[in-house]
């Protein structure tokens, strides 16, 4: 597992990463644009967007599928556009990849699927199949590894694909839409599976996705993109309490829906119509019975729901307060010291 390198490895930087492509002479399209991002050694890290924003050709950067046109991605303070012919190989050893449609062999057993990279690298049958074995283990596959990849169904097919990028022993993972062609049971099955692969073995795991639940349950940060540029990044709980770009909340509200009807807004006005968020403790507080009792308000509860992101539980309530003004004041400012954020809602 240790490399040539000190200290924990499997880190990415982009330095002003910008990524075009000329199919012809007449076209060109900026695929990426001044990429600035720095994914650190160890962590699960997240890159949402919409079709087209550049997040494959970012991840085939990391691995040298695609070289920048300007700016440097290194990986391990190597930087993998100046690399060819056999340094390259080897750096690309350093990742693994899984994508959205497995990429495996289906008229191949199991095992010579994920034994494949390594017997490529040279390395004996019998070996290559004994470290098949064992990754498939740990992917709990091992039942399998007689089958033909073409027998297995789409969740057992990316456990194959995970084990097969992890039979070199990669300090990176890259995963291109991995879960995006799963159920949801399958897709929190492999998200699971993901986040062990880094708690054990403390592999760097960049995730590209367009689902923002893949986000919320699996990335310790999240970088937003739109049209080949970074919008925004952060830690994964920060952006989804407080989104900055109309993008970045259009994929929260994926996840934390906002807001209500506009007819209801228009119908209750936006006067003491609140919408809030709370994080862990804060959600099982009286809060609604403190105000009624101690502010001699009137509350009206709208909406509320509560969902689990990473370790953590964000609850968000939504509520129409009514009184006299200084009574609804005193009662927000109540509030405002004891949920992580308050906001007035409008149509
Ligand atoms: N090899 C290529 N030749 C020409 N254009 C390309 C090539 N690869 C990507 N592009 C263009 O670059 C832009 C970004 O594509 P990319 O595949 O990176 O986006 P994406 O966010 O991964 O989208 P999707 O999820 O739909 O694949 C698109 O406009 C795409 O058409």
């Amino acid at each position: 597992m240790s490399g040539s390198q000190a200290g924990p490895e499997g880190g990415i930087v982009f330095e002003g990463v910008s990524k075009s492509f000329s199919p012809d002479r007449r076209t060109t399209t900026s695929a990426l644009r001044d990429v600035q991002l720095e994914v650190p050694p160890g962590t699960v890290f997240g890159v949402i967007g919409y079709s087209g924003a550049g997040k494959s050709t970012l991840i085939r950067l990391v691995n040298g599928l695609e070289r920048p046109s300007s700016g440097r991605v290194l990986v391990d303070g190597v930087d993998m556009g100046a690399l060819r012919g056999r340094q390259l190989r080897t750096a690309q050893k350093r990742t693994g990849m899984i994508f959205q449609q497995f990429n495996l062999l289906d008229t191949v057993r199991v095992r010579d699927n994920v034994a494949m990279p390594l017997r490529l690298d040279g390395v004996k049958a019998d070996q290559a199949r004994a470290r098949a074995e064992e990754v498939l283990d740990f992917v709990g596959l091992s039942g399998k590894a007689g089958s033909f990849a073409g027998e297995l169904s789409g969740g057992q097919k990316q456990r194959v694909g995970i084990a097969r990028a992890l039979v070199r022993n990669p300090r990176i993972l890259l995963s291109d839409e991995a879960t995006s062609a799963l159920d949801p049971t399958t897709t929190a099955q492999i998200i699971e599976l993901l986040r062990n692969v880094n708690r054990e073995y403390g592999t760097t795991v960049l995730v590209v996705t367009h689902e923002m639940d893949v986000i919320k349950d699996l990335a310790d940060q999240v970088a937003v993109m739109a049209d080949g540029e970074i919008v925004e990044q952060g830690p994964v709980l920060d952006t989804f309490l407080r989104p900055r770009s109309p993008i970045t909340r259009d994929f929260v509200t994926t996840v934390v829906p906002q807001g209500l009807p506009a007819r209801v807004v228009e119908h209750l006005g936006s006067e003491g119509l609140w919408r809030m968020l709370l994080v862990d403790d804060e959600v099982t507080q009286p809060l609604l019975s403190d105000l009624i009792t101690g502010f001699g308000v009137a509350v009206n509860m709208l909406h509320a729901d509560m969902t689990s992101i990473q370790e953590h539980t964000v609850g968000q309530m939504i509520v129409k307060v009514t009184g006299p003004a200084e009574k609804v004041a005193a009662a927000r400012a109540y509030l405002a010291e004891r949920v992580v954020q308050i906001e007035e809602v409008h149509a």
